[in-house]
């Protein structure tokens, strides 16, 4: 066809809320009644087969029940892994001839069907393999996932629209090649949507794609592997492995055509697969891509001028939604002296106990439990240390119980010492550290909380008088890579708050963004001379 085609313009998809008696509640209780009863086969799909990786087995549970298993699933073994490395590379012609606009409309269509018959199904698997509850459920797996499917490729054709200028008698063109070789997505247990979103971003800009989802993402992401299919996605363009990824991490990083890592996860997997890639450096054709978005120790400080219903519902959602398993929830609080003991305190620790963590199939709870033993024990081993220290009281949770699901209490420590671990390790759990400081010496606390930990992904001030804020934007500057006023610091929007951070956060690439979309083009500048010269002298040659 000749024509310039103009993708849709993108708009972020409505949030329902699947309040009592509404159609929507219904038809996703009797999805979460079907998912549960089966036993699912988590299978890897490889040049489009469907089968169990050749290593061990691993149960794919429900967090909050853990005795139900929803499915089993294999590690991959290095066979495997090599198949889906030649099965990408197998496809890459193909997939790179096809049009921007024929890659697209799989994409669009993929949203079309999410945000239509597919939507149950992707938030019933996502609520019951990663114990999120109907809100988080729906802002993750339908909302989030469609906005970046559509959004991306918005950005990808103005991306592709970038050309340089041309002079008379030359004609000067981009051609943003995708890159060559395949790229390994590798992707956490805590969003569907990142999940979902890692293997198709770099395939929309034509790449091929090896996909290790989480184990404890796996329910979830076998459905996302299935939504890809149903929207046309040929066979090869997207290669999912299961497992733990250690084997496809010793084939993948050691192969000469590795030509990026698009991950999400914590911040030491990132640095373990920085430094495989600088060890195998020789290896490759080219320098591979490396797109790492990490952890976080995500801030809330408030200034005595600061609205205290807000703050309030800030820090309670922050920290305690999703149980606290998000890369932006807040986890650490700088409060005002005369607002802590003017009522914040008491009000926050009543609030926090009041939350009740459950069976999310219980639309009743605010959340439910942790995703599997690993995480319980590491809350459990902090809350452990932050009672047994002299400079933490605890105000409200502080317990665990792994009896019938991880669960893990909304804990909320006032700690004396602003160095305390609390203040600079990433829990990945619902534990809140406060600090509390006299009004005067806001500055200082700004100062000392921009730089007590590694991180710099999310961050939030609380203060009414424009001053501050605009004093602290300046002092936290390079402290976060999504910085709010006046808001939580988590909830962040495909196309309204594009989403990174940097520091020991990761490379800040901005996941659904075309900041993100660039690293998995490799442009070819192409100049076409019309009329080219015929005489090698130069005027001033006489
Ligand atoms: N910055 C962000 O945008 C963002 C978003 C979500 C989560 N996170 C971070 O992710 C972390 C939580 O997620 P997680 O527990 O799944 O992280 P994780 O690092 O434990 O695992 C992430 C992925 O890496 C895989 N993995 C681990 N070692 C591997 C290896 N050697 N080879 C191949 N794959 C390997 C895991 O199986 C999983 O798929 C937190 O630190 C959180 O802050 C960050
Ligand atoms: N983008 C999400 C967090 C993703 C990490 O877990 C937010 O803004 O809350």
């Amino acid at each position: 066809m000749d024509a310039v085609f103009t993708t849709p313009e993108p708009r972020n998809e409505p949030v329902r809320d699947y309040a009592p008696g509404s159609p929507e509640r219904d038809s996703l209780q009797r999805r979460l009644t079907e998912l549960a009863a089966d036993k699912a086969e988590l299978t890897m799909t490889i040049g489009g087969e469907q089968r169990m990786g050749a290593g061990d087995a691993i149960d794919v549970v429900q967090p909050h029940r853990h005795r139900h298993v929803l499915g089993v699933t294999h590690n991959a073994s290095n066979a495997d892994a090599q198949a889906a490395v030649t099965a990408a590379k197998a496809a890459a012609p193909m997939w790179r001839s096809l049009s921007y606009e024929d890659r697209a409309a799989i994409f669009l269509r993929a949203a079309d069907l999410l945000a239509g018959p597919w939507r149950d199904t992707l938030n019933a698997a996502t609520m019951l393999g990663q114990s999120k509850t109907s809100y988080q459920a729906e802002i993750d797996a339908a909302c989030e996932l469609i906005d970046f499917l559509r959004f991306n490729v918005k950005f990808g054709q103005d991306l592709l629209s970038d050309q340089p200028r041309s002079t008379n008698g030359v004609w000067n063109r981009f051609d943003h090649r995708p890159l060559e070789g395949f790229v390994y997505a590798i992707t956490p247990f805590n969003f569907t949507a990142i999940a979902g979103n890692l293997p198709s971003a770099p395939a929309l800009m034509g790449n091929t794609v090896v996909w290790k989802p989480s184990p404890t993402q796996q329910f979830a992401a076998h459905f996302t592997m299935r939504l890809f299919e149903a929207a046309g996605l040929p066979p090869g363009v997207i290669n999912m492995v299961t497992g733990d990824g250690l084997a496809v991490s010793e084939v993948a990083l050691a192969d000469p055509d590795l030509a990026g890592i698009h991950f999400t996860g914590s911040t030491p997997t990132f640095r373990h697969l920085w430094h495989e890639v600088g060890t195998n450096l020789d290896r490759y054709r080219g320098y591979p891509r490396l797109v790492g978005e990490t952890g976080g120790k995500d801030f809330v400080i408030a200034h005595s001028s600061a609205d205290v219903d807000a703050l309030h519902t800030a820090l309670i959602r922050g920290a305690f939604e999703y149980q606290g398993q998000k890369c932006s929830a807040a986890s650490r609080a700088y409060i005002p002296r005369s607002i802590w003991e003017g009522g914040l305190r008491d009000r926050l620790a009543a609030t926090a106990d009041s939350l009740t963590y459950g069976d999310v199939t219980d639309f009743g709870n605010f959340g439910g439990a942790v995703i599997d033993a690993r995480a319980f024990a590491k809350h459990a081993g902090a809350l452990d240390r932050i009672k047994n220290s002299a400079n933490c009281t605890v105000l409200a949770g502080g317990t665990a119980d792994d009896s019938e699901g991880w669960f893990v209490r909304p804990t909320v420590v006032e700690a004396s010492d602003p160095t305390h671990e609390v203040f600079t390790t990433e829990y990945f759990g619902p534990i809140l550290g406060v600090y509390v400081f006299d009004d005067a010496r806001f500055d200082e606390v700004v100062t000392q909380a921009e730089g007590i930990a590694p991180y710099a992904l999310t961050g939030s001030i609380f203060a009414n008088d424009r001053r501050i804020v605009d004093q602290a934007s300046a002092a936290l500057r390079y402290a976060a890579g999504n910085f709010y006023i006046n808001d939580k610091p988590t909830g962040a929007v495909v196309g309204q708050q594009p989403f990174g951070g940097a520091r020991a956060s990761g490379t800040n690439d901005k996941a659904g963004s075309w900041h993100n979309l660039i690293r998995w083009t490799s442009p070819r500048t192409i100049k076409e001379t019309f009329v080219p010269p015929t005489d090698h002298r130069y005027p001033h040659m006489g």
